[in-house]
């Protein structure tokens, strides 16, 4: 059993599954909640390609921010609406804290599934869906996009994938290149309960 890092506590007794990279982990200011929505059907998983905001040209679940008096449902189920034009019967299989340098917040995302759904998926002006082929194993020659996609996805959707519900921590640096600023994935754990 992992000691889970600060953040995750109260999340009870998890296993961890994964973690790396190194240094400290960052000091962390108020969660705001987001949700991420997959449709996780036949063998195949439904991504959206961003073309807009927080995340522009990465492929990602279907989500956003909660807003004020909005359950985390209710948000997650709006989200999948708004970007990817169905509905579906969402069960709850995640939690992960992500910070980065330079953020005034810590972003809470609760990460939720469905093996249906209903509608028709269409392009939006947030998100291009996409089906992509679920590996049996998560290797290099993976069908999933990983270099298109965050850092740390790779860690934590064989979790996701395997049934388990996942509880962990992506820590992100900030570096100024050329007058851009970078992010890099400093530091990761992830942890696995079979509920
Ligand atoms: C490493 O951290 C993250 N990984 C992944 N895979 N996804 C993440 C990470 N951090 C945040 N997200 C997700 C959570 C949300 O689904 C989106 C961000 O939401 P966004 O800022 O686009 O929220 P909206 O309410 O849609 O915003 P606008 O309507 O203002 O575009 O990223």
């Amino acid at each position: 059993m992992g000691t889970p890092p600060p953040g995750l506590e109260g999340f009870g007794p998890i296993q961890v599954s994964t973690s790396g990279g190194n240094g400290m982990w960052l000091n962390l200011p108020p969660v705001k909640l987001y949700t991420i929505s997959f449709i996780i059907k036949s063998g195949k998983i439904l991504l959206g390609h961003k073309k807009r905001g927080f995340g522009k040209g990465v492929y990602n679940g279907f989500g956003g921010k909660v807003e004020p008096g909005e359950s985390v449902e209710a948000a997650a189920l709006r989200e999948l609406k708004e970007e990817a034009g169905i509905t579906a019967k969402l069960v709850p299989c995640g939690t992960f804290i992500y910070f980065h340098e330079g953020s005034d917040h810590t972003f809470q995302v609760e990460v939720f599934k469905a093996d249906n759904y209903e509608g028709e998926s269409i392009e939006t002006d947030e998100m291009r869906p996409e089906w992509f082929d679920v590996p049996d194993s998560i290797e290099q020659n993976s069908p999933i996009p990983w270099e298109s996609m965050w850092a740390a996805d790779r860690h934590w959707y064989p979790i996701m994938l395997s049934g388990k519900y996942f509880v962990g921590r992506i820590d992100f640096t900030e570096t100024m290149e050329d007058g851009v600023k970078k992010y890099t994935l400093q530091r990761w754990w992830f942890g696995a309960r079979d509920t």
